[in-house]
């Protein structure tokens, strides 16, 4: 008997972005015959892909490179550029609590130009059926003043998690990332001051600022009500990963299935790690980017900088009712 005819499944059709990515230029200085350099690359909503030159759609790989940390994209033969998906845009639940999203990530909502409307930016999340909750991490929503405002306006409901650890080894472990990348950085001591004399704090580097989180939480909290945020101890993620992610199953309404048993601690590593990745039956540790070595750090200057988080840290207790025991 022949075969029976291979009947193959019609393609997907493909939702057009709502959003997509359009490039914004210096001022317009030519350089080598070319038109400047990108200045900025952003998503936007005017329904058009950007119509780039060859030379463009080279700065556009470029500037993805530098500034899309993994987001894919198309540069098709006509010019066109889409960005397709955001490395950060949504994780799937892990296996225990599966709901995979039903179609795949666009961007992030940072990244979405002000110009797009809530509906909009809804309309960039992967649809949820009833029982699937759908998630996105983007770290950097916590620091930017907008971001709550937005999505707020996308959806008032919208449950956040954020992980916090002492903002001092933050800003410890924020710099030695920056190190890794760029080895001639100045030290952390002489970023950590405006003036080193005085001791005056420069609040406004990033590694420093970022670690005000009573302040990032003001902001939120103009929008969101306490009960719709979850704080994580950075520090009991180390020393009780299950105990922690309790917390987080339970804040988000899920049942308790991943436990002690779902964890190992690798001596060499130093940290858990999970005793069956997804999908896998192997072990799986977090990456070398996670828990690397941090450089000494002058102690005094530690001190100043405990000293200097600490009323922010109080604040940060009250307002969260959790003692995250920073300030022993
Ligand atoms: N299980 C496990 N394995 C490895 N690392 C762990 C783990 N749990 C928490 N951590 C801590 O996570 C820190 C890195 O997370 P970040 O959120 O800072 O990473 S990133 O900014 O998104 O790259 C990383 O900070 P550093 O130690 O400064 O590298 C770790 O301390």
């Amino acid at each position: 008997m022949p075969p029976p005819p291979r009947v193959s499944s019609p393609p997907r059709p493909r939702t057009p972005a709502a959003c997509q990515v359009s490039s914004h230029y210096g001022p317009r200085r030519r350089r080598g015959g070319f038109r400047a350099p990108l200045s900025s690359l952003a998503l936007d909503c005017r329904g058009d892909e950007a119509e780039l030159t060859r030379e463009e759609r080279n700065l556009v790989r470029r500037l993805l490179r530098r500034w899309g940390r993994g987001r894919r994209y198309r540069a098709e033969s006509g010019g066109q550029v889409t960005v397709d998906e955001t490395s950060a845009w949504p994780r799937r639940p892990s296996r225990p609590h599966p709901a995979p999203p039903a179609r795949p990530p666009r961007a992030d909502l940072k990244d979405v130009s002000s110009e797009c409307s809530a509906q909009q930016r809804g309309e960039l999340m992967p649809k949820t059926l009833e029982g699937q909750i759908t998630m996105e991490k983007t770290p950097s929503y916590f620091v930017t003043r907008e971001a709550p405002a937005r999505i707020a306006a996308m959806s008032r409901d919208t449950k956040l998690i954020v992980v916090v650890r002492d903002p001092v080894t933050r800003a410890i472990s924020d710099y030695t990332q920056t190190l890794s990348k760029k080895p001639d950085i100045p030290s952390f001591e002489s970023l950590t001051f405006k003036n080193r004399t005085t001791g005056l704090i420069d609040t406004s580097w990033s590694a420093i600022q970022i670690g005000i989180y009573a302040k990032h939480l003001d902001n939120w909290l103009q929008f969101f009500p306490m009960r719709q945020i979850l704080f994580v101890s950075g520090e009991r993620l180390i020393s009780d990963p299950a105990g922690e992610l309790g917390r987080v199953q339970d804040f988000l309404g899920l049942k308790r299935i991943i436990t002690d048993k779902h964890f190992y601690f690798n001596q060499t590593k130093g940290f858990p790690c999970l005793k069956k990745a997804e999908g896998s039956s192997k072990p799986h540790c977090l990456g070398k980017t996670k828990g690397r070595t941090h450089p000494n750090i002058d102690p005094e200057v530690v001190q100043r900088l405990r000293d200097f988080y600490r009323p922010f840290n109080m604040k940060f207790y009250q307002m969260t009712g959790r003692f995250f025991g920073w300030d022993d």
